[in-house]
């Protein structure tokens, strides 16, 4: 039996999650029986040692494990680290809904809204949906084929790590009064069997360190351990694989004519982003991303979602709202200027920008837009009356934090729903800004620039702009960047500031070879 196999780890051994699981299994089972109801999805959590280190190891294997399936393959997995460093790692749905449309956060909200859960904890467990959206609903092209416009996920398993070591694991599972509860047992036994050990054995040091071997594999090796994320070896022959840049040119002619039109009182902002692509290192593993992402970049929300075919990865320092017992917070993040080599060069560039004009211009027009969209939802609204420093390893921006109080009935969702695309990644108006982008850009950004996160059930939840992202498809990578152009807009300015937003992604995925 699996529970009794000692698996070596550094930390508490994984396999305490499945006898903590099943104990609370009969429990719920019992209470289910005893109290009949209708059809759902039961909701079970556990308090359990989720070790950080496993979590990217059970990435690991899913990674493996996916790219070895058909293409189309779109089992849901989430990773999603938040700037309080709450680790979360989600696996498999309870119930997942891929929407296409422009009512596709009304169709995601009436989904999450709409499933009866079972819960017999006190008080109830209210579990995350993980949601991610498209910039815009439109046609999906290149390299986004098959990617819905939202997507929204309960998911089966979820394993969470806060920054102070508590964490949980939840299971969400559908029921009905006819369940077979000893079949459903076992099967949920040895789900999450498979997954504590495919998460040890990503680990085994054994040889080079096969992450595909398998559970059972596992079980024989009693060596397993959870020790070091080694990771596969980067092909150190590749410094930045073979670059190449769609269309700088493009860009900069795109910039040069939408600063015109702004000038002459067209409009008053438009964002435009750009795509690059670069070959993805052969051996590089998403765990390894992650992590090099989190260490260079601790104050973003980290996150891996995959979908048809791919991954979408980034670290985004922009929180597009927050609602937390009513508490809302909302980021407004735009104007832009590189850090320095020192604090003191740091600290110049900065004054640079707070004092420059066109860059102060630039972020008000997001924050007089955020606050103007807050105002008729929330009971009360505050604004500092400047901006202040959002410093991140590479660039450095105006940052402007919107705090407020929701008004009953309102979520995280419907924030999110009202508040995207916001002008810090469309602009102003924003009907016309959209055509601009459409008209100019000659891509789909997918799911760059759309909402991400997650929501309960009672509204809490909280969405990040996906910024500094990237869709890992095969071996290439395409990486995503824009910046907010105005009147004064400087075409190899504005190119200049794409190229420090697309590092992000680019240096977290190329630093073994610094
Ligand atoms: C559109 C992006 O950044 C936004 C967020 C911060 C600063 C921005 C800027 O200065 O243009 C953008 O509004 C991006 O990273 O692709």
């Amino acid at each position: 039996m699996a529970e009794q196999v000692m698996i070596r780890t550094q930390g508490t051994n994984p396999l305490h999650m499945v006898d903590a699981f099943d104990a609370a299994f009969e429990r719920f089972a019992l209470q289910a029986q005893l109290a009949p109801r209708e059809a759902g999805v039961a909701v079970l959590r556990v308090t359990a040692a989720v070790e950080e280190t496993w979590m990217y190891q059970l990435l690991r294997a899913l990674e493996k494990r996916l790219a070895a399936s058909a293409p189309s393959t779109d089992e849901a997995v989430v990773y999603w680290r938040d700037v309080d460093d709450t680790r979360v790692l989600s696996v498999g749905a309870a119930v997942v809904k891929q929407v296409m449309g422009p009512e596709r956060f009304e169709a995601c909200r009436a989904v999450v809204l709409g499933t009866p859960l079972l819960t017999f904890d006190q008080p109830a467990v209210s579990p995350r949906w993980f949601l991610g959206a498209a910039f815009a609903a439109a046609n999906r092209a290149h390299p986004w084929e098959a990617w819905p416009d939202a997507q929204v996920l309960l998911p089966r398993w979820t394993f969470e790590r806060r920054a102070d070591g508590e964490g949980t694991l939840t299971s969400c599972f559908q029921v009905d009064p006819a369940a077979n509860w000893t079949e459903l047992r076992e099967t949920l036994r040895a789900e999450l069997t498979t997954l504590v050990l495919q998460g040890a054995a990503a680990g085994v040091p054994k040889g080079g360190s096969d992450p595909a071997v398998s559970a059972r594999e596992a079980l024989d090796a009693r060596e397993a351990s959870a020790g070091s994320v080694s990771g596969g070896a980067i092909d150190r022959g590749h410094p930045e694989g073979a670059k190449q840049y769609d269309g700088d040119k493009h860009y900069m002619d795109a910039v040069a004519k939408t600063a015109e039109e702004i000038a002459q009182g067209q409009y008053t902002k438009a964002v435009l982003a750009r795509r690059a692509t670069t070959v993805r290192p052969p051996g590089l593993t998403l765990d390894k991303v992650l992590q090099a992402l989190t260490n260079r970049y601790p104050n973003t929300f980290v996150y891996a979602f995959h979908g048809p075919g791919a991954w979408f990865v980034g670290a985004s320092p922009e929180r597009l709202v927050r609602v937390e017992a009513g508490q809302v917070t909302v980021d407004c993040l735009a104007g832009t200027v590189a850090t320095g080599a020192d604090d003191a060069e740091s600290e110049a560039l900065f004054a640079q920008l707070f004092n420059s004009r066109k860059d102060r211009a630039e972020h008000q027009v997001v924050v007089r837009s955020v606050t103007e969209t807050l105002a008729s939802v929330l009971a009360e609204v505050n604004v500092p009356a400047e901006p202040s420093l959002k410093k991140l390893q590479n660039v450095q921006h105006l940052w402007t934090e919107v705090r407020g109080r929701v008004r009953p009935g309102v979520t995280a969702l419907d924030l999110a729903a009202r508040l995207h695309p916001t002008p810090a990644v469309a602009g102003v108006p924003r009907d016309v800004a959209l055509q601009v982008i459409a008209a100019r850009e000659s891509m789909d950004r997918g799911w760059y620039a759309g909402p991400i996160g997650w929501l309960t059930a009672s509204g809490d939840g909280e969405f990040a702009v996906a910024l500094r992202s990237a869709l890992f498809k095969g071996d290439a990578v395409h990486l995503y960047a824009g910046a907010g152009i105005m009147g004064d807009s400087q075409p190899a300015a504005e190119l200049r500031e794409t190229e420090l937003k697309l590092q992000a992604v680019r240096n977290a995925i190329f630093e073994e070879h610094a």
